[in-house]
């Protein structure tokens, strides 16, 4: 325990990031993100975050409530466009092109970086009409032979087709949780996207749908970067390369999952992980 005889304090006593928040070749990053801050109106919610996020990544985003995991998601897919008052600023770039620049169409930004939620949000619609519905709005099929198989392999992909193969007409909201979290990452998946931010996916779910939903995640990680933020930090073990903590808007720490879970660099990361903050 090296740092169990610090005093927890507020002040979050670093200057720069602890670990790697940047990966030795550039070519290797999906997302990077150069003194990025975050404004609700005038209060700051996100400090000078300046990190990579690699191409086929699982990084998880962990911290007490209110640190900004969320806030700091939202700006992969300038979701946070979406909140009156709240303002970015700071280069944040995908395959090095900036997000924020004048003339980015959000919409296949936002394809391209899907989301998908705490709670799963269904759309009142068949199963089949939730997965086809994005194909169809960004025209990616010519006709109902192709946008079966969009349906068909996402399903397979989210691991939902053998549940639901026989009743594809009916409403995603009589799934269970976990099944229609799973119709919503099939959703997410059927839109070809090449980032997935996941928003505390399992936090509505039951320990059974929770361990589906992680093998999801180890399976989409051959193809996706994955950004997840969670609560649990047996989640962010599981599931992640790298984790980062987050502490009262200020980016303390990120490095190897096992390495920040077995020797913190930070004693707040230290005293969040053995429970001491919440
Ligand atoms: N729409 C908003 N308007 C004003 N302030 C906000 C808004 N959303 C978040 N905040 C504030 O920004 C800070 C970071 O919030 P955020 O939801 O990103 O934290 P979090 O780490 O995701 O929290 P939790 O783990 O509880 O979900 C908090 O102080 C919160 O009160």
């Amino acid at each position: 325990m090296p740092f169990a005889d610090t005093p927890i304090g507020t002040q979050t006593d670093v200057t720069e990031t602890i670990g790697t928040p940047f990966l030795p070749n550039s070519q290797d990053s999906k997302f990077e993100l150069r003194d990025v801050n975050v404004y609700y109106g005038e209060k700051r919610a996100i400090f000078d975050v300046s990190m990579d996020i690699g191409k086929n990544e699982v990084i998880a985003m962990i911290g007490p409530s209110g640190c900004g995991k969320s806030t700091f998601l939202r700006c992969l897919n300038r979701m946070n466009d979406t909140i009156d008052g709240c303002r970015v600023t700071g280069a944040i770039s995908l395959d090095s092109d900036d997000i924020n620049r004048p003339g980015v169409d959000v919409v296949p930004l936002r394809a391209r970086v899907g989301m998908v939620f705490q709670k799963p949000n269904p759309f009142p619609k068949s199963i089949y009409d939730n997965v086809a519905y994005g194909a169809r709005i960004h025209g990616l099929t010519r006709n109902r032979y192709e946008l079966d198989e969009i349906v068909e392999t996402s399903l397979k992909r989210a691991g939902l087709w053998s549940e639901v193969k026989d009743r594809l007409e009916s409403p995603g909201t009589t799934l269970s949780g976990g099944q229609q979290q799973r119709l919503c990452i099939a959703r997410t998946i059927a839109i070809e996207p090449e980032v997935i931010l996941m928003d505390e996916p399992c936090s509505a779910l039951d320990p059974i749908a929770t361990a589906r939903i992680e093998e999801l995640i180890a399976e989409l990680s051959e193809n996706y970067t994955i950004v997840i933020v969670t609560h649990s930090m047996q989640q962010a073990a599981r599931v992640s390369h790298r984790t980062a903590y987050f502490h009262m808007g200020r980016l303390l720490e990120v490095n190897e999952t096992g390495k920040v879970f077995t020797t913190p660099g930070h004693h707040l990361t230290e005293a969040y992980i053995t429970g001491r903050i919440g």
